[in-house]
């Protein structure tokens, strides 16, 4: 079984508080793109064996897809075994949820595999388990992403949308960024605004009150992150924006030649980096 597994972008990040079990109280806007790893999923007899073509990616348990398996076992006592090889094309710890993807992408295709006919809500429950991004990752779309990204709202599709990613080629550890955050304890993002205008399916003023609270803790120690801000733009981007955690930049383009042309001025200079087209699904 081959499943391909979709990345996101966050159209929007606000981090509220930090809560007694030391996670963090999140508004967020995410929306699946069309980047995507690719999973095989064969039966074996028995354990889990991974496989993937990216050096960076864990083949052992700390492999979300890893405990996605466990997880599967524990919920719902089937003990099978399985081989899974990860054609990673996701930048990893980029900020784009490659490894909790994949982690959603393994409790769906097992389900369908094994016949486990367990529903969308069942899923996200096992999900939450894995990582706070991974209920996301098995809906997809577009949705509202609350408490600590578990609670989730559907939003009216906003699919269709070019776009740029850029990856500096560097990865960036969420832990981190959350551990040095400096809360305000305000609202900085104007989420109503930011769902108006996807009603709307406006993307100029969607970039325009883009924000995420992220990105001036990372920036600190990644100038990087401004000058591909101010490339993007120079080259016809509308206003970009981080990803999540970072250090993957995204911005949104009306004119599908002036997307062309920023990715070809963006990959003769960002040559370590990654520049990739996409679109929002
Ligand atoms: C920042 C975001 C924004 O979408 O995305 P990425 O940049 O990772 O893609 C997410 O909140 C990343 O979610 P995810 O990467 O799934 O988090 P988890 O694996 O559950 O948690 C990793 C660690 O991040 C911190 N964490 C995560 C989520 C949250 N709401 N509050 C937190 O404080 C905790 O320290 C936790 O131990
Ligand atoms: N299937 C997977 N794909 C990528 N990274 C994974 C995977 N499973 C675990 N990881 C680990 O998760 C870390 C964060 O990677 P990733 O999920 O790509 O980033 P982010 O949380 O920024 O979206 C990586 O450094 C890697 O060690």
């Amino acid at each position: 079984m081959k499943i391909e597994s979709y990345g996101k972008i966050n159209l929007g990040l606000d981090v509220l508080y930090k809560r007694e079990d030391n996670y963090h109280e999140l508004s967020t806007i995410m929306q699946q793109i069309d980047l995507s790893d690719i999973l095989t999923i064969k039966d074996i007899k028995e354990g889990i064996k991974l496989e993937s073509n990216h050096r960076d990616v864990p083949l052992d348990s700390r492999n979300l897809v890893y405990k996605s398996w466990e997880k599967i076992k524990e919920k719902t006592g089937i003990n099978r075994g399985v081989h899974i090889n990860i054609n990673k094309r996701i930048p990893v710890a980029a900020g784009l949820a490659g490894g909790s993807t994949n982690a959603a992408a393994t409790l769906k295709g097992l389900n369908e595999l094994w016949d486990l006919k367990l529903n969308e809500e069942e899923l996200r429950n096992i999900a939450v388990e894995i990582g706070a991004d991974v209920p996301f990752c098995t809906m997809g779309g577009t949705a509202l992403a609350e408490g600590i990204g578990e609670k989730l709202t559907k939003l009216k599709s906003f699919k269709n949308h070019q776009l740029l990613l850029i990856n500096p080629g560097m990865g960036i550890s969420t832990v981190e960024v959350y551990k040095k955050l400096r809360l305000k304890g305000k609202r900085t993002l104007d989420t109503n605004k930011i769902i108006s205008s996807i009603e709307n399916n406006d993307i100029k003023t969607l970039s325009d009150n883009m924000i995420n609270v992220m990105e001036e803790v990372v920036l600190e120690n990644n100038p990087i992150i401004e000058e591909i801000k101010n490339d993007l733009i120079k080259y016809g981007s509308l206003k970009p924006l981080m990803s999540g955690s970072g250090p993957t930049v995204f911005g949104f383009f009306d004119d599908l030649d002036k997307l062309h042309y920023c990715k070809d001025k963006l990959e003769e200079k960002y040559t370590k980096g990654i520049v990739v087209e996409g679109k929002t699904i």
